[in-house]
């Protein structure tokens, strides 16, 4: 692990997790994933999201034709899985707070998957943070200001950096431009997972 890099205001931790932690960790989701299964999410507007999405921990991240929420239950009606034990270990070296995350949202990219510019706000308590692992191929983050519109900044974050959204950037504007396809083999059809662990209410 090299030092913390500042991305306007959001720390990213490269290599934050050894290849065998990663590998670990991948067992780990690839089990969450089979309890609650990958879907592919529609936008409020009744687009389809490029990623698909699960989630872990008390409440999932849902988007659909009603709006974003959290709910206690995948849209299949069963119950989230618990959070991985080496993925909680993640937000105790890394989140700064006496409170333990109660969603791990996972979103799985392909080569064609991207995320839009957003902010990260249905959470309760915004003096939380978000910690957001990256697993398998590389990913374009671009990361903006707390007004949407202002000038952004951009890294590739590779399997097993971790970022950290919290105090003033917590809010921040932020999204994957890309992914390139090949570049990690943690996933032997290659893809990438990224985690963000949350407290929500
Ligand atoms: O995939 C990423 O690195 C970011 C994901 C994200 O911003 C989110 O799930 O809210
Ligand atoms: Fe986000």
């Amino acid at each position: 692990m090299t030092g913390a890099i500042d991305v306007g205001g959001v720390t990213v931790w490269p290599g934050w997790l050894s290849p065998e932690a990663q590998i670990a960790m991948a067992a780990d989701i690839r089990a969450v994933v089979a309890s609650a299964p990958l879907y592919a999410p529609e936008t409020p507007c009744g687009r389809k999201m490029s990623v698909r999405m699960t989630a872990a921990g008390d409440y999932g991240w849902i988007s659909d034709r009603r709006g974003y929420r959290y709910e206690s239950r995948h849209p299949s009606g069963v119950a989230w899985p618990t959070i991985p034990a080496s993925v909680l270990a993640v937000w105790e070296g890394l989140a700064g707070v006496a409170r333990a995350p109660q969603c791990c949202l996972v979103n799985w990219y392909d080569e064609a998957a991207r995320m839009g510019l957003h902010q990260d706000r249905d959470e309760a308590d915004l003096t939380m943070p978000v910690v957001s692992i990256s697993l398998g191929d590389d990913a374009l983050f671009r990361v903006g200001g707390v007004v949407r519109g202002g000038k952004t900044q951009s890294i590739w974050l590779r399997s097993g950096d971790v970022a950290v959204l919290g105090g003033p950037a917590r809010l921040a504007y932020h999204g994957i431009d890309r992914v390139r396809p090949g570049s990690s083999t943690l996933f032997p059809r290659g893809g990438r997972i990224n985690l963000t662990l949350r407290v929500v209410d």
